[in-house]
């Protein structure tokens, strides 16, 4: 299929004005000022924005939570909850329960909404340690099954943790390195980080052994408390990517995140169909409600409209988890890539989604 999106005003996600991009099949074949193009549909997006498709790389697809018992399990999510969030790059994961969900229903979630039209990975593991896997190894996993990307998410400094130790944490940085370079992926390890006192020392004690790159550890809910966040500026001015439970409590830390220049190193995720509970100082259960991948976008929107700078925002959504997942062809809008686009109205609004260079949502 050929067509054209006309005039948008283009967020690549810098800003590169109104521009017309030619898509062909599922990659975006050209960008310019005009393109006249003697054949396919035309569609006029003057006055619309452009921005690419957003990823997020923390979603729990196959549904979450357990905290509380069996009444407390959520929902696995679906595929128009995505689309209408923007939502054209998702990563899966398990959580807390991984008795009553698996892996392979995490991998078959994955495939159906690949099926459905938007591009899916998953994670092996889950909360524990060690990992469950598929085949009993992170490195086979990686390399033997092409929807895992990388491992999570395993909790550190979480009273849900398996409290594991610092070699054991290592051991899984360093299988999932090996992993990745085998398999040429990304071999990302994504880390829950709980409120526990120990916060992130792990990761920043392998980095000062120097030997294994940031780039394979990815902490997450690191805008759990000022402290956690801080020790998160430190680990991403050493390279690493530090990523936020999406919401717009998370509003001050993105703003300094742009003033300490670390934008380039965070992104948002949603944890999406997560639970998100609170427990009381004993320990008990206090609530629990279900993530949503609404607030993705719904983020980025409410940081813009509070004055903080769209294009830095939407890298955390778009250029940033495209480069922590090692997915070369996503996240920026330009020749050559994946047609994975939103469409946007002037109040912001999501009026277009398109995957692989299909609509899978219109209007
Ligand atoms: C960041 C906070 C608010 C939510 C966070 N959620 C999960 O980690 C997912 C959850 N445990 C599940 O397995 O579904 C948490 O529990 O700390
Ligand atoms: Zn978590
Ligand atoms: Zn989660």
């Amino acid at each position: 299929m050929i067509y054209t999106l006309k005039g948008g005003k283009v967020f690549s996600p810098d800003y590169l004005g109104e521009k017309d991009i030619l898509i062909a099949n599922d990659k975006i074949e050209l960008l310019d000022d005009t393109i006249i193009c003697p054949y396919g549909e035309i569609y006029d997006l003057t006055g619309k924005i452009v921005v690419p498709g957003f990823i997020d790389a923390h979603v729990h697809i196959a549904g979450g939570g357990g905290e509380g018992g069996f009444v407390t399990r959520t929902p696995e999510i679906t595929f128009d909850e995505i689309v209408n969030s923007g939502i054209t790059t998702i990563v899966g994961c398990l959580g807390t329960d991984d008795i009553t969900r698996n892996l392979e229903g995490l991998y078959a979630k994955a495939k159906a909404l690949e099926l459905r039209g938007i591009t899916s990975y998953i994670y092996t593991g889950s909360y524990s340690v060690p990992p469950v896997t598929f085949t009993g190894s992170i490195k086979k996993d990686l390399v033997l099954i092409d929807k895992v990307i990388g491992v999570g998410e395993i909790a550190i400094s979480d009273h849900r943790s398996s409290q594991p130790s610092f070699e054991e944490i290592k051991k899984i940085v360093a299988k999932a390195r090996v992993g990745g370079l085998i398999s040429g992926k990304a071999g990302v390890v994504n880390f829950h980080v709980g409120s526990g006192s120990c916060k992130i020392e792990y990761l920043l004690n392998i980095l000062k052994e120097n030997e294994i790159p940031a780039k394979h550890m990815y902490p997450t809910h690191m805008g759990r408390s000022d402290e956690l966040f801080s020790q998160g500026i430190l680990f991403a001015k050493k390279g690493g990517f530090i990523d936020l439970t999406a919401s717009i409590d998370m509003v001050k830390y993105l703003e300094i995140g742009i003033y300490e220049n670390i934008y380039s190193n965070m992104t948002m995720t949603s944890d999406g169909q997560g639970s998100l509970p609170k427990f009381g100082e004993d320990g008990n259960l206090i609530e629990l409600n279900v993530g949503s991948v609404s607030v993705l976008f719904e983020t980025v929107r409410y940081a813009a409209n509070k004055g903080l700078n769209f294009e830095k925002l939407l890298k955390m959504i778009t250029e940033n988890p495209a480069k922590v997942l090692g997915l070369k062809n996503k996240g920026r809008i330009k020749s050559g890539n994946d047609a994975d686009i939103v469409i946007l109205n002037e109040d912001m609004e999501i009026e277009g989604v398109i995957a692989k260079g299909k609509f899978v949502r219109r209007g």
